[in-house]
């Protein structure tokens, strides 16, 4: 069956569909993994986007759903070189195609990857529509056109209900912005008590859950359209140690009083250079964002720069000047690698251990957490 994609600027491409049988609008992003597309299309922070893999042999590994990011997928559109409906994997438990046909997602293959790329290097991002049917392309370009890009993407992708992994060490409250699996397995591994709540869940809110230290997830969409959030970590600020990753990194910037911005055509990939300001040292990096916090808005604030992408010199990561809180823009929880920057998570740790050797316990965290113990009992009676 055939597929098309049709772009903003009127680049219509002409393939095979190997997904649903659809029609989807999204912007239209690349990612230059040569491994990972299940991590990719499985990664929340995608959602309302249709991806093109720049590596044109993608599928031959198959699906293994433990590899996920996310419960399901929340992109709009899977666009290839090459598709391999026949995945040659003893782990593979079924296609690509069946899983994005399974979700209606539509996918093209054959077609050219390679020109699509370097347009959306050239012009940046562009929305774009992608359809299985037989449509006029009069009648594709007035549904385009008539397309919005997506702002509600956290509410979407987040969870709707606190829920908690268990562990005997240091509790973490993980706030899922559209977070990938990929950060719980972190701090589970290292034995932590993990509380997930949702997007917008207020400071007060937390802190009856008695944290000793807030993770902020990474998470789709514009940092801007999720306001209440960055009212939240203003509040946490200095009360809790505080990590925040990708966009959670965009929303403590805001916090912050930094402001952020969209690139032309973002980082997505497997292998971007990060520079530690500090140590001079490079890490190659995993990343998916499209927007980030602005150079000349962290004078004035009291934001340090710790990292900078060797790339285009964009601002890579951040910590407060005197309070416990720091963020990166990549992906330290990165699957399937590479794994350089997974002693943040450790940093992270000892970041609260010491918070919590110069803060013995606040009487008021001491007395909410008498409240919440009382709570746990009357709830059992
Ligand atoms: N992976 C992320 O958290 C992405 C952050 C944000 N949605 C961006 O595109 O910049």
């Amino acid at each position: 069956m055939q597929a098309r994609l049709l772009l903003e600027d009127g680049t219509l491409f002409t393939g095979t569909s190997f997904g649903a049988e659809a029609q989807s609008a999204g912007e239209v992003v690349f990612n230059t993994g040569i491994t990972g597309y299940q991590e990719v299309l499985s990664d929340p922070s995608y959602c309302g986007q249709i991806v093109t893999m720049t590596y044109p042999l993608i599928g031959n590994y198959g699906i293994t759903r433990d590899d996920f990011e996310a419960v399901r997928p929340f992109i709009h559109g899977f666009v290839v070189r090459r598709h391999e409906e026949v995945p040659s994997n003893w782990r593979a438990e079924y296609s690509l195609g069946s899983l994005l046909k399974e979700y209606g997602i539509p996918g093209i293959s054959e077609i050219d990857t390679r020109m699509l790329t370097r347009k959306l290097r050239h012009f940046g991002t562009m929305r774009g529509l992608l359809t299985t049917g037989n449509e006029r392309i009069e009648e594709l370009q007035e549904r385009l056109l008539g397309t919005t890009l997506m702002r509600d993407q956290v509410a979407r992708t987040s969870t709707k209900s606190v829920f908690s992994s268990p562990g005997d060490r240091e509790r973490i409250v993980l706030v899922d912005f559209g977070a990938k699996s990929g950060i719980l397995r972190e701090l589970t591994k290292r034995g932590c008590d993990v509380v997930v709540v949702p997007h917008d869940t207020t400071a007060d809110e937390i802190r009856r859950l008695n944290p000793d230290g807030i993770q902020l997830s990474n998470g789709p969409g514009d940092p801007k359209d999720v306001p209440y959030a960055v009212k939240m970590i203003q509040d946490l600020l200095g009360e809790y140690p505080i990590f925040g990753i990708c966009l959670g990194h965009q929303l403590f910037a805001l916090a912050c009083g930094a402001d952020t911005s969209k690139l032309k055509f973002g980082h997505r990939g497997g292998n971007h250079p990060v520079k530690e300001l500090a140590t001079n040292r490079c890490f190659i990096t995993s990343q998916n964002h499209g927007y980030t916090v602005l150079d000349d808005t962290i004078a004035g604030t009291e934001l340090e720069v710790t990292h900078i992408n060797n790339n285009d010199r964009t601002i890579e990561g951040l910590k407060h000047a005197e309070f416990p809180a720091f963020s990166v823009q990549y992906h330290p929880e990165a699957a399937p690698g590479p794994f350089d920057s997974s002693y943040l998570f450790d940093q992270f740790l000892d970041m609260i251990r010491d918070h919590k050797k110069n803060n013995p316990q606040q009487p008021r965290q001491a007395q909410l957490a008498q409240a919440l113990r009382g709570e746990l009992q009357y709830a059992q009676k």
